[in-house]
């Protein structure tokens, strides 16, 4: 079995959890408040500058030229992409940019950073791409479930953020990350395998948790 086939089934009941999250559903029924939605989109944008600081640990310690490139592409993509759509949603909210970084980040985005970057710090090139892959594939999941529910990816406002993970940019680079992942695995012992997971699986334990930090209005 793949490695990632084995990480994405020790996670699969947390993910089953993200996809019946009350904020997930809202998104894809159009009634989720919108003052949830700032709140999220507020520590997101945060959480996307560490996330890509994570990415750009791979930089450093990548050995191998082209999984550098890997890695800076990925800084690229998050840095000049995803928060494109982040955004054009504050521009539609009337948020700029130093309001966002006058924000607290909510302990349940500080702690989920904070675990990202230390297994970073500590582990290689395999163990950030554990760090990073719950994040990149459960929104892929999300965006695909969501985008197929009828009506769900045209609607006025939510619409733009599920076309957004859905779109064929965001899911090439996400099997990408995928496929990376089952190569720097190759070969790894059993307790190697194990390290792989727990990160894998703490951080879709996070991602359930940066959900419910939405929709409570944690502060
Ligand atoms: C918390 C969280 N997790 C995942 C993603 C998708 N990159 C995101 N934007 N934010």
């Amino acid at each position: 079995m793949k490695t990632t086939q084995r990480l994405y089934e020790a996670a699969h009941p947390i993910w089953e959890q993200c996809h019946a999250h009350p904020f997930v559903r809202g998104i894809g029924d159009g009634s989720l408040d919108l003052e949830k939605f700032q709140w999220f989109l507020l520590q997101d944008y945060l959480y996307l500058f560490d996330y890509a600081r994570v990415f750009a640990y791979g930089v450093v310690k990548a050995r191998d030229p082209e999984l550098m490139r890997t890695f800076s592409a990925n800084v690229d993509a998050i840095l000049g992409g995803e928060m494109k759509v982040h955004r054009a949603y504050m521009a539609r909210l009337g948020i700029t940019e130093e309001q966002v970084f006058a924000v607290q980040p909510a302990l349940s985005n500080l702690s989920y950073t904070h675990y990202m970057l230390s297994c970073a710090a500590a582990g290689g090139p395999a163990e950030i791409i554990a760090a990073i892959l719950s994040c990149s594939w459960s929104y892929a999941e999300i965006g695909q479930r969501l985008a197929a529910i009828p009506g769900a990816a045209d609607h006025p406002f939510y619409g733009e953020w599920i076309r957004s993970y859905a779109g064929e940019d965001y899911q090439k680079t996400n099997d990408a990350l995928v496929e990376l992942m089952d190569q720097l695995a190759e070969g790894c012992t059993e307790a190697e395998y194990r390290r792989l997971e727990e990160i894998f699986v703490n951080c879709s334990r996070y991602e359930l948790g940066f959900w419910e930090m939405a929709w409570t209005l944690e502060r």
